[in-house]
């Protein structure tokens, strides 16, 4: 069983207000906030890294009580990801997802972000093709397919993503599947329908003029189908 979660992305964010925005999110409603890290070579970009998210933690400390709560879901747009994952757990991230196209072994990978306290995650580009993380499943606690070529914010949804989407979440109704890139009023719609329950949500969440009400109608969007398919929590 899953439930709708919604990350705005801080990509979309003020970088010279990273901890009020990420506040900001969370007081609307949001599930998780999205970090971004691009390293400017697996992507033609670079953004944050372990000081700033370290950085975020001491502004946004874990609740003890309720250890799901202000959850960092660290995309990491890296080459080499193996090198970065106890600087993102010492920092604190909850999450790291890294991208199948930049690991020879991504099974060890997997063990090793595990093994250093966070929830493992993997991405496909949109070049890579959806057979590749079947075996890779049920050894992760997310997939995540992107909608957008990574690298940049306010890009165009790419809607031909969605059989991919959808052949996930025929083989795995109990996986949190993500998508990233373009989610907004008119494109969550077509994701959720595809079996999306993790919005990434960028642009349209810190552009809208009332960011708790986009972040709600993305949830209504994803929780109706999720009741639909019979997999909601
Ligand atoms: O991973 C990303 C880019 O590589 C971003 O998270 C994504 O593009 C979200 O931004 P938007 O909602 O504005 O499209």
């Amino acid at each position: 069983m899953v439930k709708p979660i919604i990350a705005p992305s801080l990509l979309a964010g003020d970088f010279a207000n990273l901890g009020c925005d990420c506040h900001r999110m969370f007081d609307c409603g949001s599930d998780w906030v999205h970090l971004d890290v691009m390293d400017g070579h697996f992507v033609p970009n670079i953004t944050m890294g372990p000081p700033i998210i370290s950085s975020l933690r001491k502004s946004v400390p874990r609740d003890e009580l309720n250890p799901g709560k202000f959850f960092f879901d660290c995309h990491m747009m890296v080459s080499n990801p193996e090198q970065w994952v106890p600087e993102i757990a010492n920092a604190g991230g909850d999450q790291y997802t890294f991208h199948y196209e930049s690991t020879k072994n991504p099974l060890n990978l997997v063990k090793l972000i595990k093994e250093n306290g966070m929830k493992a995650a993997c991405a496909i580009k949109p070049g890579t093709n959806v057979d590749v993380l079947f075996d890779l499943a049920p050894h992760l606690d997310m997939a995540l397919i992107m909608t957008v070529e990574p690298g940049f914010g306010g890009q165009k949804f790419m809607a031909n993503m969605m059989p991919k989407v959808e052949e996930l979440r025929k083989r795995f109704p109990n996986l949190n599947i993500q998508v990233d890139g373009g989610l907004g009023k008119g494109t969550v719609e077509i994701a959720a329908e595809a079996g999306a329950n993790v919005i990434v949500a960028g642009t349209s969440v810190f552009k809208a003029t009332d960011p708790s009400q986009m972040i709600e109608y993305l949830r209504n969007e994803v929780q109706k189908n999720l009741v639909k398919r019979g997999i909601d929590e």
